[in-house]
């Protein structure tokens, strides 16, 4: 099976998080999703990470730490998802393929309609959050 591995970010800013709505043309459209993508050929993780932030919204951003990866498979491929808990650097904000962005409260985030390889993603940031406030 196909599997591509993608990075994700869960930017956090003022103890708001920060969420990216899928565009209509996207595949899994409207979907919302940590922003990021696929690693390519020779890259780190870190490298992709850093690169994907500035091509989709033009944001930099300060790695804080890391989740668990989560795999799914889509049914044509997996999705090797890996996310990073990453500081909010100041930057203006540019959506460059997203539909729309939000700051959303830990609370809010669960209403959201999550591509399905990120719920186990929310959920353990979720139980964190609930350990440790942000
Ligand atoms: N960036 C990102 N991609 C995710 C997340 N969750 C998830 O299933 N994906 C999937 O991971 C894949 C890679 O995302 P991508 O954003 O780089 O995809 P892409 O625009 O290069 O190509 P695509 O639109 O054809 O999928 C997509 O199939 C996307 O649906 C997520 O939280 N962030």
């Amino acid at each position: 099976m196909n599997t591509i591995r993608v990075t994700c970010a869960i930017i956090l800013r003022e103890g708001k998080i920060l969420a990216a709505q899928r565009s209509e043309t996207m595949s899994l459209p409207l979907k919302w999703e940590f922003p990021g993508g696929k690693i390519n050929k020779g890259e780190s993780e870190v490298e992709c990470l850093r690169r994907e932030l500035l091509e989709e919204l033009n944001l930099s951003m300060l790695i804080k730490g890391r989740l668990s990866n989560s795999l799914f498979n889509y049914g044509d491929f997996t999705v090797e998802l890996i996310p990073f808990i990453v500081d909010y650097v100041e930057s203006e904000i540019i959506l460059h393929e997203h539909r729309q962005i939000g700051w959303f409260t830990s609370f809010e985030l669960k209403d959201l309609d999550w591509a399905p390889a990120d719920v186990p993603i929310l959920q353990e940031f979720l139980d964190r959050t609930i350990k440790m406030p942000l």
